[in-house]
């Protein structure tokens, strides 16, 4: 078999680089309308770490994500993600910042009707330039494409329909496509949320895996608690779009995260089990 290009792995996973953070938000307030839905917050992401976002239902772990790539109205501060000054960005930069952020979704998102292999080549599109989706890519982007597939562990499922795997598997391509981005950082909002605890368990063990080997950080927002202390290497936890903790993992809790739930309408969201 040809060699194919990848980013070179290390050997075993290597501990969280903690000298030069790929992203780095300073101060960051996002205002939706007169609604100040995030205010005062800083977040440091290093390579190779696995990050958990926690806050109850509202609290704006989905609009943090957004303002990594510029989805969201940042209304002050500062948001660098991989050398980009996300607030600055011109249309075509903010394609390219676009384009080195994995996203791994609640939803998979994959397109139902075309093959596992289809659906992970279509990750690396924007490399590609303009080609037809079906029977377009080069025999290097397939290879590569079955490479991530193996490192998944569903490569023997490549010419299924993507429709036809079970939700962990629908997962798993969509995390092999996230890395045919060959991307700077993954971004996953609730990656978890559709799957049963054990699945849970085993896509999360497969994202903290990929941070360390690729050497990218991962930030994976979630609602169940041990989940975080299990998977992730620091902690970070909004309330009312606050940061309210940001700590290494092993420091923290399920006791010390309750305050990011401590109003009444909000404890449901705290699933400590
Ligand atoms: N496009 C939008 N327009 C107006 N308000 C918005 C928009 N997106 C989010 N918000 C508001 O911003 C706040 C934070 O929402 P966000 O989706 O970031 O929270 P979250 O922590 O991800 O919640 P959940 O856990 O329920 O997904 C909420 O009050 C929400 O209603």
């Amino acid at each position: 078999m040809t060699a194919v290009t990848v980013p070179a792995p290390t050997a075993a996973p290597a501990p969280a680089d903690r000298t030069a953070p790929v992203v780095t938000v300073r101060d960051l307030r996002v205002d939706y309308g007169d609604q100040t839905v995030l205010d005062g917050v800083d977040l440091d992401l290093h390579a190779g770490e696995t990050v958990a976002l926690l806050g109850a239902s509202g609290s704006g772990k989905s609009t943090l994500m957004k303002s990594l790539t510029g989805f969201a109205p940042v209304a002050g501060g500062t948001v660098h993600v991989a050398g980009h000054d996300v607030s600055a960005l011109r249309t075509r930069e903010q394609r390219q910042l676009r384009a080195e952020v994995g996203q791994v979704f609640q939803q998979f998102n994959l397109i139902p009707r075309l093959s596992v292999l289809t659906n992970v080549l279509a990750g690396g599109l924007h490399r590609a330039g303009p080609i037809n989706l079906i029977g377009g890519f080069t025999g290097e982007q397939r290879k590569l494409a079955m490479h991530y597939l193996d490192r998944v562990g569903i490569a023997h499922k490549a010419k299924d329909q993507a429709r036809s795997l079970s939700g962990g598997q629908q997962q798993r391509v969509a995390i092999a496509r996230a890395l045919m981005q060959q991307p700077r950082i993954v971004l996953a909002d609730e990656p978890v949320a559709s799957l049963d605890p054990k699945l849970a368990d085993s896509v999360l063990e497969l994202l903290r895996g990929i941070a360390a080997e690729y050497r990218i950080p991962v930030l994976v927002s979630l609602h169940v608690l041990p989940l975080a202390l299990r998977h992730s290497d620091r902690i970070v936890g909004l309330r009312q779009g606050r940061m309210l903790i940001s700590a290494p993992t092993p420091e923290l809790d399920t006791e010390q995260l309750l305050p990011l739930y401590e109003h009444e309408e909000h404890r449901d969201d705290a699933h400590v089990a």
